[in-house]
């Protein structure tokens, strides 16, 4: 068997030509769509990502800004900034690209963030109606598994789902959209046992473990999606937590790069987009 591979940079393109319509739709109404982008440091990934959000809103029409700020920078002046953009009325969603440097609590710039403005729906109030399920923004990597997932007429209800990773930012919110899907979730992480037992049971296997090619062909059930979330550079090539000889068992499977880390993006413009409506 040799998995259908789900392109995530085809759908990004679908999708985002969407947005560009709403956008044109929104404009003839005097709003313009706009996102600010804060870069705190000079990490080289970060960099890369911050990029690809301004060319995803050039794309979409969107009005953007970018703020990049020395690695030195302190809490107190990153939330200046992010106070200020709080109050700009261009301004409908603010970024601030993660990880930050050590001097500066990601929770207390998270919290400082607007919530009708955080578009990467990381503030605790935001996270907290993903809980119950009423919610304006969704978390842009687990929105964009979903997304592929739809595209490729996979649905979780009734499915058992495994998650590997418990992070705030992918793993807990991905185990809650799946389960708001009708899915039967389970979420591993470094304690669990009988990891690879637990993962050929899944229907749908989501890898956000942060650990390349960690998941092999014998953790897998033949036909399985595999969802693969990571982004891990090895020898300065990018690849992802799930081996690639995954898929000769799996049904589907998501590549790395072109799969989860494009809709990412396009999911952040989605949520601008909302935000601006709104
Ligand atoms: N504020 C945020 N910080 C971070 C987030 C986030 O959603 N919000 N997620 C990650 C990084 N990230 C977005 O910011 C991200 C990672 C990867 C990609 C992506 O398109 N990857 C490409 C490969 C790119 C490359 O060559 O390096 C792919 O998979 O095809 C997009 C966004 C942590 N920080």
């Amino acid at each position: 068997m040799s998995a259908i591979l789900m392109d995530g940079k085809a759908l990004s393109a679908k999708v985002r030509g969407k947005i560009l319509e709403e956008t044109h739709r929104l404009e003839q109404t005097g709003v313009r769509p706009g996102l600010a982008v804060i870069l705190v440091g000079e990490d080289p990934a970060s960099q890369v990502y911050v990029r690809n959000k301004e060319k995803a809103c050039v794309e979409c029409g969107f009005y953007s800004e970018k703020y990049v700020l020395p690695a030195e920078t302190t809490q107190d002046e990153l939330l200046g900034l992010v106070d200020e953009l709080n109050h700009n009325e261009r301004i409908h969603g603010i970024l601030c690209q993660l990880p930050l440097p050590k001097q500066i609590s990601e929770e207390a710039v998270i919290a400082a963030i607007d919530p009708k403005k955080d578009v990467d729906a990381f503030h605790p109030s935001n996270v907290g109606r993903i809980m119950i399920g009423d919610y304006d923004f969704l978390p842009c990597t687990p929105a964009g598994v979903m997304e592929l997932l739809d595209e490729y007429g996979i649905d979780p209800k009734g499915k058992r789902c495994v998650v590997i990773g418990r992070s705030n930012i992918v793993g807990k919110p991905m185990s809650m959209l799946l389960l708001h899907r009708h899915g039967t979730v389970t979420i591993c992480h470094s304690r669990t046992e009988n990891l690879a037992e637990i993962c050929r049971e899944a229907d749908i296997l989501v890898a956000a473990v942060g650990r390349a090619n960690f998941v092999t062909p014998d953790m897998v059930k033949p036909g399985a999606a595999v969802i693969d979330v990571g982004m891990n550079r090895v020898d300065g090539k990018l690849c992802g937590d799930v081996d690639p000889a995954v898929a000769e068992v799996a049904g589907y499977m998501t590549p790395v790069p072109g799969g989860v880390g494009p809709m990412t993006i396009t999911m952040l413009m989605k949520n601008t987009l909302k935000a601006a409506q709104k």
